[in-house]
């Protein structure tokens, strides 16, 4: 299996281009199959989740075409297969998401219930409940979510708690209704605004896009065009964490502020300087040691699940003590043993962890878990003593685009050694 290994020390200084999101990619190209001519993607990240979706959309029907600057180009109108089997949805959560357009579009869509990261249960009964509130009719067998409708009639569904993915596939559902939906206790993550704004390129009615209540007109049909996806909000904050953690400068590139102001807030907790225009990021740490922040994980706008772990790791080597609490996922700690066996000195107490930074972290080999888990043991091992090696890196691959490209370009020492 793939390692990364890191001779830590180096404190970081340069500009980062930062990517497309993951989590935006993958539902916009998981719409893509609404359409009734082709639509292009652009800003698309190379990353291991976007193959995995693309595979998909191919064995669907779709044909896709990708040029060299990585813009998707997807017909939808050979789509002759609903099926999406267990061994194309394995590796990816976000697989989940083509059951609302295979249902509204096809009236028949069956779903292996999706893999994903291991952070714990993810169950998708909210999204099944949403389909049904549309006039579905959905049952789980043998592992598959199978859902039929004739047309779906537009309803009224109120989330059970705020889900991301859940939002998005009966928002995509609710496109094509008949007549109007109203869904209540909605994400308002900005991945979710850009679906929305996908879809309402492609003709779609939708307005509350970002709040918690969106009102969505059913349409008979969407059309294709052209949509660039917005910048990954977590990746830039993992390169403004290397630049905090390790004392350095970095200006993050063709990325937003106005999507990461929790992070923002916490990294200036930290002590670190903050310079933010309409396309760019930039942070400077001066040479100083971070200070430890608390923080507690929760739906957008507030600090998001996916920044916990990065920021964990810079717990680990600040000044003081920070308490970060996960009240999204019940398993989300797992980077936490790892960045132990580098020195961390971290105490668990159900789902708070207790953080008092070390002066100084030692190399050591490590085991990535799942995607952020990973980037947090990076991170780590910018700063540890020594070498440290990170096994099962093909977690990181999932939604971090050449990560050891871009720490190296600003000065990290990191290497990749193939599997
Ligand atoms: C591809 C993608 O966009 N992934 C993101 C998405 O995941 P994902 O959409 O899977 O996460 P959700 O927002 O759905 O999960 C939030 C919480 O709701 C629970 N839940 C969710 C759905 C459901 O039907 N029933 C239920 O109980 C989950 O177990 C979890 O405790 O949002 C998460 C929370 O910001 C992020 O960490 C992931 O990076
Ligand atoms: C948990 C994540 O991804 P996914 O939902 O695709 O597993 C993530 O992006 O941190």
């Amino acid at each position: 299996m793939a390692k990364i290994v890191i001779t830590g020390g180096e404190v970081l200084n340069g500009e980062v281009q930062i990517s497309g999101a993951k989590n935006a990619v993958l539902p916009i190209l998981c719409a893509t199959l609404l359409a009734d001519s082709p639509i292009s993607i652009g800003n698309v990240p190379h990353l291991h989740d976007v193959t995995t979706t693309v595979e998909l959309l191919g064995a669907l029907g779709a044909q896709l075409t990708i040029d060299e600057k990585l813009t998707i180009t997807v017909d939808p109108t050979h789509v002759n297969q609903t099926v999406a089997p267990y061994e194309l949805v394995k590796t990816m959560r976000a697989s989940i998401l083509v059951l609302g357009p295979l249902l509204s579009k096809f009236g028949h869509a069956e779903v292996s219930l999706p893999g994903g990261c291991a952070i714990g249960s993810r169950p998708v009964d909210q999204h099944i409940r949403g389909l049904i509130a549309l006039g579905a009719d959905v049952v789980v067998e043998n592992g598959m979510v199978k859902a039929k409708a004739n047309r779906l009639k537009g309803g009224r569904y109120v989330f059970d708690m705020v889900t991301v993915t859940g939002t998005e596939n009966v928002l995509m559902a609710a496109c094509l209704a008949q007549g109007t939906t109203v869904l209540e206790n909605c994400a308002e993550e900005p991945e979710v605004v850009d679906l929305a704004n996908c879809l309402i390129m492609m003709g779609a009615k939708i307005e509350g896009a970002g709040t918690n209540k969106m009102v969505i007109e059913g349409v008979d049909r969407l059309h294709g065009g052209h949509y660039d996806v917005l910048p990954d909000r977590i990746e830039t904050g993992t390169f403004l964490i290397a630049a905090a953690m390790t004392g350095g400068r970095v200006l993050a590139k063709r990325t937003r502020a106005d999507i990461l102001d929790s992070v923002l807030l916490k990294l200036e907790d930290a002590g670190a300087q903050i310079n933010s225009g309409e396309d760019f990021i930039e942070l400077n740490m001066n040479g100083r040691r971070p200070k430890a922040v608390s923080l507690t994980t929760a739906p957008y706008p507030a600090f998001p699940t996916d920044m916990q772990a990065q920021f964990a790791a810079m717990n680990c080597v600040a000044e003081g003590v920070g308490v970060i609490k996960e009240t999204i996922f019940e398993n989300r700690f797992m980077h936490l043993n790892e960045l132990s066996r580098l020195g961390a000195d971290i105490r668990v107490d159900g789902h708070t962890a207790i953080i008092r930074g070390v002066e100084q972290l030692t190399g050591a080999p490590i085991m990535a878990t799942d995607l952020r888990a990973s980037a947090s043991l990076v991170l780590a091992g910018l700063v540890a003593k020594g070498e440290t090696t990170v096994d099962r890196i093909y977690h990181i691959d999932r939604g971090y685009e050449n990560i050891e490209e871009k720490l190296g370009g600003l000065g990290a020492k990191i290497r990749r050694l193939p599997g």
